[in-house]
């Protein structure tokens, strides 16, 4: 396997055996029925971004647009949201008091795509985090908003009392996107597992990680190596999870579907 097979998550054709096949698929069936505001979305991150091509592929991004309708979503989380094309794009697919909790250390990317967002009428949908996802998602599952009441015992000693709000969040939300760091997903899963509803959907981008999850070790570069490993880990352990079923899809990078059964 040469090298430039590693990469080729990095080609617009993903994983599709030509750019021919791509543009096909793409001119059939997806940039014709792309909302006007998506397209700009993309335009707007290729023209500020070195790294657009980080985005979630519109061919993928459709795909996730029909899942969102397909289960009714209202309450999703959104890991790694970049300039926010899956993020819009989530928004146009939920209802209009629909929320999304989205999540990205990289507040600047985020604000590239806002002026688009809003421009969409898709804002109040939104509640960014700036942030590294695990805290954010644990402290969703503990929800521990602590009302202190002070008093005044018999001793007159100051006394407090606690009233922890715990798990308001549990089992709260229809649909989640992780798209960001890939080292983290097994960890992210595991609140997942908590957050969503029964019948609630997680989708995990990039789980073929460029088809390098099938490629040996020594035919790749340094920099797709410890990613790979983490994928091959993550695919085997949720394989293997009777707590959902799941379709493993080589749509985009590879994109594992969830659903969330006990
Ligand atoms: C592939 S991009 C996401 C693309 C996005 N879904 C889209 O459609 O444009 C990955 C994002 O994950 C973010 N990220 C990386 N590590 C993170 C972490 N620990 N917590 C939250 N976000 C993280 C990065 O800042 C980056 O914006």
């Amino acid at each position: 396997m040469e090298n430039h097979d590693a990469k080729s998550a990095f080609r617009p054709q993903g994983l599709l055996q030509s750019y021919e096949l791509y543009e096909y698929i793409v001119e059939t069936s997806v940039y014709p029925r792309e909302p006007e505001l998506l397209k700009e979305l993309r335009e707007v991150t290729t023209a500020s971004h070195p790294l657009a091509i980080m985005a979630t592929a519109p061919l993928a991004g459709q795909m996730l647009a029909m899942l969102l309708k397909l289960i009714g979503a209202k309450r999703t989380i959104e890991i790694g949201v970049f300039t926010g094309y899956s993020l819009l794009l989530t928004a146009l697919n939920i209802p209009d008091d629909g929320k999304i909790k989205a999540i990205d250390v990289d507040r600047d990317a985020y604000e590239i795509g806002l002026p688009v967002i809003k421009k969409a009428g898709m804002e109040h949908k939104i509640d960014f985090v700036q942030s590294e996802a695990l805290p954010i998602l644990d402290q969703l599952l503990e929800n521990a908003s602590v009302i202190f009441i002070y008093g005044f015992s018999w001793r007159l000693a100051p006394h407090c009392h606690y009233m922890l709000n715990q798990g308001e969040h549990k089992g709260s939300f229809d649909f989640a996107f992780v798209d960001g760091d890939k080292v983290n997903y097994r960890h992210y899963h595991e609140r997942l597992m908590g957050l969503l509803r029964v019948g609630g959907v997680a989708a995990y981008d990039n789980t073929l990680w460029g088809g390098t999850v099938a490629m040996h070790v020594d035919d790749l570069p340094e920099w797709r190596i410890s990613v790979r490993q983490s994928m091959i880990e993550f695919n085997k352990f949720i394989a293997g999870d009777t707590r959902v079923e799941l379709c493993h899809a080589p749509i985009g990078d590879g994109m594992t579907i969830c659903r969330r059964i006990s």
